[in-house]
């Protein structure tokens, strides 16, 4: 083969391979590419060769390039550099896109050892990219699904809750879990216990507003034997069994003033004494409480100790109710659906529209665990394969109209409607809503299309209101 020929048939190989190829001179100017290079690119080797390899605008030789007030060039070609190997990054095509490659880059030297130029081999990697995200969408899905230890939630406000546990999980303090039935409180108390490096110590219950005062107090404390009539042995109480552990004392604000004295006891001293024993029995337990009661009015009604409160209320963590966070109903139903399918025949695949909205317009009063035996009761009715509204249990479908409303008012706070002056109430519900005209309809209780109207009637200019 003469040298003709042979360069012939390099091209051809070259234009064979399925990576791109290019060619750069110390100038950064492009010599040459392949056939593959023109393809992922949209460049023709004509467009191409001559210009220089910023074109492309790859991020990996942003580490490379080496910027002065007028030029740049690449650190590649100085002496005693190293090729680049495997480096995923990205590059600018002719269409404005960006592809994403997996590049390498070895340096082509002379016999002196001196730079001639970098030949580069380009590989699409899209796919493998596509994959990648998708991998991590299912990642964030099954982690979404799985919640923090259990707890779903995906609102600012339960982040900042996880935030918390996590916090109160590295203290010993006590903490105390404020919210409305149903929010997720035992929930939290869990995850606080098993965050916490107690998480292989007992994690103890007891609901105090399940037994009147002197079970609470056997319960809580255990007895010796003999202690009182029918006292046959010795009994540990919750508190001694939870020793290592956490203690989580669920509705504290129904335990009675004797018990609450003795608790104060606990949380001062660590020490306690079973019922009809003498002598104190030292404990350490992490103490988590709960309630759904205002401890700060049953203080004023002398109900509560305040000097139990203080012991107690050392790290408070307030659930708020599901109506402030409208925004996780999406992913509670999804989730519970998803569980409920994975334990029955049925495939459910989710809410209609239609039954959605009576969801996110419902007040849930029972919180999370309404929604969830709401959902447990509709997925039993529906012969379908998704919920509809008609499903659902009648309350949900009743009240959903007038509670909404009744939940933008409150989410609006401070919103007081002028009554008699249709204009001014408009004005009022238009600024409350940030201009949104369908919640403005419902604070209002009219349809869209007469808050329209009446936006005509009254000449209101919509920016000048958002922008006052
Ligand atoms: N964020 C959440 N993610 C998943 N499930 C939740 C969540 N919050 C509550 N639940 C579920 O709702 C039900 C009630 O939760 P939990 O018992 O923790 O509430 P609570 O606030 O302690 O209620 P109560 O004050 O009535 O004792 C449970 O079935 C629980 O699994």
């Amino acid at each position: 083969m003469n040298i003709k020929e042979i360069n012939q048939y390099w091209e051809k190989i070259i234009n064979t391979m399925n990576d791109g190829l290019m060619v750069v001179a110390p100038d950064c100017s492009i010599l040459m590419v392949n056939s593959a290079f023109e393809q992922m690119t949209g460049y023709t080797s004509k467009e191409i060769t001559g210009q220089s390899c910023k074109i492309l605008e790859c991020d990996a030789c942003e580490s490379t390039l080496i910027k002065t007030d007028d030029t740049s060039s690449c650190r590649l070609f100085r002496p005693g550099q190293t090729d680049i190997k495997r480096c995923r990054c990205h590059a600018l095509c002719k269409d404005g896109t960006f592809l994403p490659i997996l590049k390498n880059a070895s340096i082509l030297r002379d016999d002196h050892g001196t730079a001639m130029g970098v030949v580069e081999t380009l590989t699409d990697i899209s796919e493998l990219t596509r994959l990648d995200r998708q991998v991590h969408q299912l990642e964030r899905q099954v982690h979404l699904e799985k919640g923090f230890y259990g707890i779903l939630g995906n609102s600012r406000a339960m982040r900042n809750v996880f935030d918390l546990i996590e916090k109160a999980a590295e203290s010993n303090a006590p903490v105390i879990i404020l919210g409305e039935s149903g929010t997720g409180k035992e929930l939290v108390a869990n995850a606080i216990h098993m965050c916490s490096s107690r998480k292989q110590q007992p994690f103890i219950k007891l609901n105090c507003a399940a037994l009147n005062e002197s079970l609470l107090e056997s319960e809580l404390f255990g007895h010796v034997k003999g202690a009182f009539t029918g006292a046959h042995t010795r009994r540990t109480g919750r508190f001694e069994a939870a020793h290592g552990g956490s203690f989580f004392l669920d509705e504290i604000g129904d335990a009675p003033l004797s018990i609450q004295t003795k608790l104060l006891r606990v949380l001062e001293s660590g020490q306690f004494e079973a019922v009809g024993d003498v002598n104190p029995t030292s404990v350490d337990v992490r103490i988590i409480t709960a309630t759904n009661q205002d401890l700060n009015a049953m203080i004023s009604r002398r109900l509560f100790r305040e000097d139990l409160f203080f012991r107690i209320n050392v790290i408070p963590i307030h659930l708020p109710p599901l109506r402030h966070r409208t925004e996780e109903i999406p992913l509670l139903v999804n989730t519970f659906i998803h569980r409920l399918n994975s334990q029955s025949e049925k495939t459910i695949i989710g809410l209609t529209p239609h039954a959605m909205e009576r969801f996110m317009a419902y007040e849930w009063p029972g919180n999370i665990r309404e929604l969830k035996n709401a959902l447990e009761y509709a997925y039993v009715i529906t012969e379908k394969d998704s919920i509809h509204a008609d499903h659902l249990p009648r309350q949900i479908q009743k009240k959903s109209k007038i509670t909404r409303q009744a939940t933008l008012k409150r989410t609006h706070k401070n919103i007081s409607l002028p009554r008699n002056n249709e204009k001014e109430a408009l004005v009022a519900a238009l600024k409350t809503t940030g201009g949104n005209q369908s919640q403005a309809a419902r604070i209002l209780g009219i349809n869209r299309v007469t808050v329209w109207n009446r936006m005509k009637k009254y000449g209101i200019d919509l920016q000048k209101i958002i922008t006052q």
